[in-house]
């Protein structure tokens, strides 16, 4: 994957040193951005070192649970999270956390159920109607500022609703789901890196394309990580919807090395990227395109083991330490 060489490149090459919150400064981009034709090229697996490919469909298995606990990332493969969970101060002191391992409302959460409210004046009946025929149910009747109002919820699977829109609607350019919650930003361990997630299907083509925004990306450990969960995303979603995957656009905001990540990069630039690998996803896993049938259930049924890469070659593994 000769993208992520390049990457480093431009950051070693361009980047400035910064503070952050960590202790640890980083030589950062401020923009950055990859592509990959996933149909012509293959999988987006770094080949420079080994990733931790049973890590990263650990993570994305969670993620599409609405996992909230490193322990049901734990339970799937994926340890990444721990550190976040248990390990940073600041989180430990805040009243949000529900107890060991707990990560607040992080990405599945908002994904699968992104918290929706509507507070809407109680003689717009036709409003609140609406409302409940869309999935909002009433929580309170209440006065706001001396006006009567209605307090109405819902749960937003913004996943689920994207793949929806793919099979009903493939000509909307409206099919995203966001992980940024402003009002959950006090209540979470690590507010979302990965945060826009934008699928952009083509009928004529049956192709599918991804643009992801990634708004801070350690490009030592988050990116090779990144880079092949939104791939996979990708491919399952294709899988489920009848499309074949083909554009994954990556775009990051604040692109960094830290400090003690530079010499596991800069051991990579003096590796020979290896051909990239193909994504498999199982057989079990029913195809959209072949069943005729929409199985959108599939995004919570499926196992990290139901993802497998064929053709994977990779230089040694080398790691380094994260940032807390
Ligand atoms: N500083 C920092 N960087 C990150 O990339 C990051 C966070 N924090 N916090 C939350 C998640 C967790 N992610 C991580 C965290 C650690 C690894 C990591 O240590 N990777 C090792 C092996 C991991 C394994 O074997 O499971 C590697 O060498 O890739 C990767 C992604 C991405 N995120
Ligand atoms: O999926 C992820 C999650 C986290 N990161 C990195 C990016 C930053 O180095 C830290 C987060 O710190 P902030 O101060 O909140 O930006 O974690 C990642 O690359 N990918």
């Amino acid at each position: 994957m000769q993208q992520y060489q390049d990457l480093i490149k431009t950051v070693l090459d361009t980047g400035s040193w910064q503070d952050n919150r960590t202790g640890i400064r980083t030589l950062s981009v401020p923009g950055a951005m990859m592509r990959f034709d996933l149909l012509n090229d293959g999988f987006p697996a770094v080949t420079t070192k080994k990733l931790a490919f049973k890590s990263v469909v650990g993570e994305l298995c969670a993620f599409l649970r609405a996992s909230r606990s490193a322990a049901d990332f734990r339970a799937l493969g994926c340890k990444v999270w721990d550190q976040n969970a248990n390990e940073n101060q600041q989180w430990l002191d805040n009243p949000y956390r529900l107890g060991e391992d707990d990560l607040g409302p992080v990405y599945g959460v908002q994904w699968r159920g992104w918290p929706g409210y509507k507070l809407i004046p109680a003689d717009q009946t036709a409003q609140i109607e609406d409302a409940q025929r869309n999935g909002f149910r009433v929580v309170a009747p209440l006065q706001d500022e001396g006006v009567a109002k209605v307090l109405l919820y819902k749960a937003i699977d913004q996943l689920r609703e994207c793949l929806d829109t793919i099979v009903n609607n493939p000509g909307s350019r409206r099919i995203l789901f966001h992980g940024w919650n402003p009002a959950d930003l006090d209540a979470v361990a690590l507010p979302a890196c990965h945060l826009l997630y934008q699928f952009i299907p083509n009928a004529a083509a049956r192709e599918i394309s991804l643009c992801l925004y990634v708004r801070s990306n350690d490009i030592g450990l988050g990116t090779p990580f990144n880079l092949a969960e939104g791939a996979a995303l990708l491919h399952l979603v294709g899988r489920l919807t009848g499309y074949t995957p083909r554009w994954f656009t990556y775009f990051v905001g604040d692109a960094h090395i830290y400090e003690n990540h530079l010499d596991m990069v800069k051991e990579q630039l003096t590796r020979t990227p290896f051909p990239a690998p193909k994504l498999v996803i199982s057989d079990r896993v029913p195809a959209f395109a072949q069943t005729g049938q929409y199985q959108p259930e599939w995004l919570e049924l499926i196992e990290p083991s139901d993802f497998a890469l064929e053709g994977y070659q990779h230089h040694a593994p080398i790691t380094a330490p994260m940032a807390v």
